[in-house]
């Protein structure tokens, strides 16, 4: 794993301070630290990502006023393609963030391109300070403060498959074509139409329908998505063919957990025509274990920053069973069952717990692990002065804080 905690226990400390802070993505540790003292010097707040998906989830825990993007992160990537790419899901996210490209390999015409899909500005590395801070300060001072976003719009994609329905849903999104999207429950199908609507050219509001309490349509353009479709009322269903039919100027997305087929048995058949000109299907979560360690993570990060508790360490064997797992509800069984590890601090299920005795009575197991917790606390999770408070050496508490998922 790379070094995302390095600076994040005291920057979550400031962050409710008024200072701009600025997400800062390179994998590049030594210009990551000339970075952060550059910042530092000019009163910023900066915190690091050093990879696509860590960018995500930063942009889902914390409001930043600006993001530094470096278009390369793995090693030997050269063409930009995985900046480009997070560029525009920074985009769609917070399509006000300014965001500005900071690299040195892919040269102007990347950084050109960059600019075209949205950054507003490029700054070639190796950087000069003055003028980098200058530009930062300025766009800063434009700025208007950014509201946090909906870690819930965020999809975090790894898997083939999941690669490949997302660029097909991309590639759609800007027409105006109704679609249909099957997955089982909590699978990620209505993330997937957010996506579309923030995608599409449509400008109207966005409204989340469940077909179940719905006894009459809305009213205005915009996109409709249809949560559980198939209980839409025949009646209603005739009518929303009857408009669709009709030209209505609006973006419907139809979401259902059942399979194409029957879903085509219990909708209205002209309504099945209209919607179903393209039907995207998620599978569920156990069929794509690639997609496991890269939501876990995800979920890890943005749930110990929301409760403002210690990341547990996520050791392989903890992976292995998280692949290994059945996901009765899919991405958000997943979510509940990382948030719970959070909340406990542990991957162990209570019943298997060997820190406790059992009958209630503190074990020594926990009373170290409380005392170490309590000095990580009052140091803010700073292990070096927390390690010699405990009177132990930093490698000393790092291993006891594995062993007890601090
Ligand atoms: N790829 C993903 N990345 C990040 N979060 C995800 C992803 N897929 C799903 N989630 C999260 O999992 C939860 C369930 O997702 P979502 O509501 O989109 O599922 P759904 O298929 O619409 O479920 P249902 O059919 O039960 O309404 C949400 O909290 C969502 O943010």
């Amino acid at each position: 794993m790379n070094t995302f905690h390095n600076e994040s226990a005291e920057d979550i400390l400031h962050q409710n301070s008024s200072n701009p802070s600025l997400l800062f993505v390179d994998d590049d540790q030594d210009v990551q630290a000339a970075a952060r003292l550059l910042f530092r010097r000019r009163g910023i707040k900066m915190l690091s990502a050093y990879d696509t998906q860590e960018a995500l989830t930063q942009l889902a825990i914390h409001s930043f006023d600006l993001v530094l993007l470096d278009l390369n992160y793995s090693k030997g990537a050269t063409n930009g393609a995985e900046g480009l790419a997070l560029l525009k899901d920074i985009l769609i996210l917070r399509p006000d963030l300014p965001v500005v490209v900071v690299t040195g390999h892919s040269g102007v015409t990347i950084a050109v391109e960059a600019m075209r899909a949205g950054a507003c500005d490029f700054v070639m590395k190796p950087w000069n300070n003055d003028r980098l801070g200058n530009l930062v300060d300025k766009i800063l001072d434009g700025r208007k403060s950014e509201t946090m976003a909906e870690s819930e719009s965020i999809l975090i994609i790894a898997s083939p498959d999941m690669k490949r329905i997302v660029a097909e849903a991309d590639r759609l999104a800007p027409t105006r074509a109704p679609l249909i999207i099957c997955g089982p429950s909590g699978s990620g199908k209505t993330v997937l139409a957010q996506r579309i609507h923030a995608l599409s050219r449509n400008t109207g509001p966005i409204r989340m329908i469940y077909a179940e309490e719905c006894n009459r349509l809305p009213e205005g353009g915009g996109t409709w998505i249809f949560r559980d479709v198939e209980a839409l009322a025949p009646s209603l269903q005739r009518q929303l063919a009857d408009r669709l039919d009709g030209g209505e100027a609006v973006r419907v997305i139809a979401l259902t957990s059942q399979d194409r087929k029957t879903l085509e048995a219990q909708l209205e058949p002209r309504l099945m025509l209209l919607l179903g000109m393209v039907t995207l299907v998620i599978p569920p979560l156990n069929e794509r274990p690639d997609d496991i360690p890269a939501l876990a993570m995800h979920f890890l990060r943005y749930f110990a920053s929301r409760h403002g508790l210690p990341e547990p360490v996520m050791e392989p064997r903890h992976l292995a069973a998280l692949q290994a797992g059945l996901w009765p509800q899919n991405v958000r069984s997943l979510r509940a069952t990382i948030e719970r590890a959070v909340l406990m601090g542990t991957w162990e299920t209570p019943s298997e717990s060997p820190n406790a005795s059992g009958d209630g009575t503190p074990t020594l197991r926990d009373a170290e692990r409380s005392l170490i917790e309590t000095a990580l606390r009052n140091h803010s999770f700073n292990v070096t002065k927390a390690a010699r408070e405990l009177g132990l050496t930093r490698p000393a508490l790092y291993r006891r804080m594995a062993r007890y998922g601090l």
